[in-house]
């Protein structure tokens, strides 16, 4: 186990030597500095601000090599059956490869499969918006419902939120709406069909399995919605599906042409680049924004595949969440974008990785001596300043990953300021890991005539942890590069845990439950709940009295 080697004990001493260290001392090293600031392609990952050093990253490097990191990559990019559980190969970066990029499963070349199904969105997308495919009553298809939970959704919400902005995706959205159905909360359903007409409404429903119950039951709720308006023709007109489980498809009344495939070698959750995200999100932003995109991921695999461990944004990521979450005994990391358009990336990724990684064996089986995974949260800046940045100052310690960008989507500048709006937030977003690390001392304090009785009150510890991500801008090439870089992360993580980052196990017992609680709550009066605990037959019965 790795946690038995040389290379992990060495780990554990650096750990315990470098709570000696402050960042305020190490900040002013600029050689310190500089080895820890590396750049791919216009992208500045700075981590000198993490309680570490340059002999720290070596031997997380050396903890890379005895964790086989590098023939673990090889063999998910070769598409070794590498999530063990289900025997499945791991190959979502086939779905961003061009052309001629070889990817394979057992042997078959995947990418041709890939080209194909984005040739059939492409042209269904310029279908729909060309007004050549028309709703039953003729109208022009102007909206998009997207119906899917969990990986099904909350990756394409996340790049719909991150570009609409942009101005390219911005003109290219003119006059249309792009809507996310999940939860199995009518409000839910009320939001997202509130306001629309069905004429002009296309619905897509996305699911991998086409069985998860909140879907399918959405699915069939839109079905009505739409046939109680226009009849049941509107049916094969206006809904289109994405999912491994064709024939499911087509028994639920899609046609054949309108189901758009993927296959098992796609984790849910590492979807969005499959016809999952794609399908709505072209259909609503056009097939070129969606194509850069993809191109984006692809840049980020292509780093990821070839740059050495030590340059490598990725690697460097993952290596720096194990050292904090399994050495320092951080188990939780922020994620806070300065970017309002990034408000989904956090319950984005916090599926990614927390799906991925939150687990307790490793890949034989084994108990972990550990507790792997990390804790993910966030909001974008400045919002999170006033609300929950007090503990990460002066309560827990929380390594944070800052993520900005040099360029805004679009501009506010104000006539008596010589500041944009822009500036204005960055000004935030580089002022903020700097006061985490640095802190604010008694004495500064004192020197500031701070009154001795509030001098406690206002200490700032500094030398807290954090990353700095800038990037150029937020288009749709960048959106795809961070989606891959944070994607990896996850992996690399779990490649140094030795465990199986690609199974899901831990979410099937409570859907057992439901469905138990479900025939309960079926019978006149709460059958059965006599073998539900207790406390469960009391809550039963008072929802039952409601
Ligand atoms: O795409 P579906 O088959 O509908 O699955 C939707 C989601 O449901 C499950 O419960 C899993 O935890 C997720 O990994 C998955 O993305």
């Amino acid at each position: 186990m790795i946690v038995n080697s040389p290379e992990w004990k060495a780990l554990e001493q650096l750990a315990e030597q470098s709570r000696r260290w402050h960042l305020r001392e190490q900040l002013q090293n600029k050689h310190r500095c500089d080895a820890m600031r590396v750049e791919y392609d216009d992208i500045v990952l700075d981590y000198s601000r993490q309680n570490m050093n340059p002999e720290t990253l070596q031997a997380l490097l050396k903890l890379a090599d005895a964790a086989e990191l590098g023939k673990k990559i090889e063999a998910k990019r070769t598409g070794k059956a590498i999530n063990t559980t289900e025997n499945r190969a791991v190959l979502h970066m086939a779905l961003r490869a061009d052309p001629e990029d070889d990817y394979r499963v057992d042997n078959e070349a995947v990418t041709p499969l890939v080209i194909d199904v984005r040739r059939r969105i492409a042209a269904i997308t310029q279908a729909v918006r060309q007004d050549k495919h028309l709703g039953v009553t003729g109208k022009p298809l102007r909206n998009v419902i997207a119906i899917g939970i969990g990986g099904s959704y909350l990756g394409a919400e996340f790049v719909f939120e991150a570009i609409r902005q942009h101005p390219s995706c911005a003109d290219a959205s003119a006059g249309r709406q792009l809507r996310f159905l999940a939860n199995v909360d009518p409000a839910d359903f009320h939001r997202a069909t509130e306001g629309l007409n069905p004429a002009e409404t296309l619905v897509v429903i996305i699911s991998k399995t086409f069985t998860t119950t909140e879907t399918m039951l959405n699915a069939r709720a839109a079905k009505a919605w739409l046939s109680e308006a226009l009849g049941f023709e509107a049916v094969s007109k206006q809904m289109l599906a994405v999912s491994t489980n064709i024939p499911a498809c087509e028994q639920f009344g899609i046609q054949r042409e309108h189901i758009f495939g993927f296959w098992d070698w796609v984790g849910g959750r590492y979807s969005v680049c499959s016809a999952v995200g794609l399908l709505p999100l072209a259909l609503h932003f056009g097939w070129q924004n969606i194509e850069q995109f993809l191109l984006g991921a692809r840049s980020m695999d292509q780093h990821f595949l070839s740059a050495p461990f030590a340059q490598n944004l990725p690697v460097l990521l993952g290596l720096i969440g194990v050292w904090n979450s399994s050495f320092l005994k951080r188990p939780v990391r922020a994620l806070l974008p300065y970017s309002q358009a990034l408000h989904r990336f956090a319950a984005h990724i916090q599926q990614v990785d927390m799906e991925s990684n939150g687990k307790l064996v490793d890949r034989d089986g084994r108990a972990l001596p550990l507790e792997a995974g990390e804790i993910n949260f966030g909001e974008p800046g400045t919002n999170g300043q006033h609300s929950f940045y007090q503990l990460i100052h002066q309560g827990r310690v929380i390594p944070a990953d800052f993520i900005g960008f040099c360029r805004p989507q679009t501009s506010v500048k104000l006539s008596d300021n010589r500041l944009d709006l822009h500036d204005e937030l960055m000004a935030n977003f580089f002022a903020q890991p700097d006061a985490l690390a640095l802190g604010k001392t008694e004495q500064e304090l004192r020197a500031e005539g701070v009154p001795e009785a509030l001098i406690p009150h206002k200490v700032f510890p500094g030398n807290r942890p954090s990353n700095v991500l800038l990037f150029p801008e937020l288009n749709p090439y960048r959106c795809g590069q961070l989606l891959a870089l944070y994607e990896h992360r996850t992996a690399v993580q779990g490649f140094i845990w030795n465990l199986n980052s690609f199974d899901q196990w831990g979410v099937e017992l409570g859907k057992v439950l439901a469905q138990r609680v479900k025939s309960v709550l079926q019978t006149d009066n709460l059958e059965g709940s006599e073998n539900l605990p207790f406390s469960t037959q009391q809550l039963l019965s008072k929802y039952r009295r409601r």
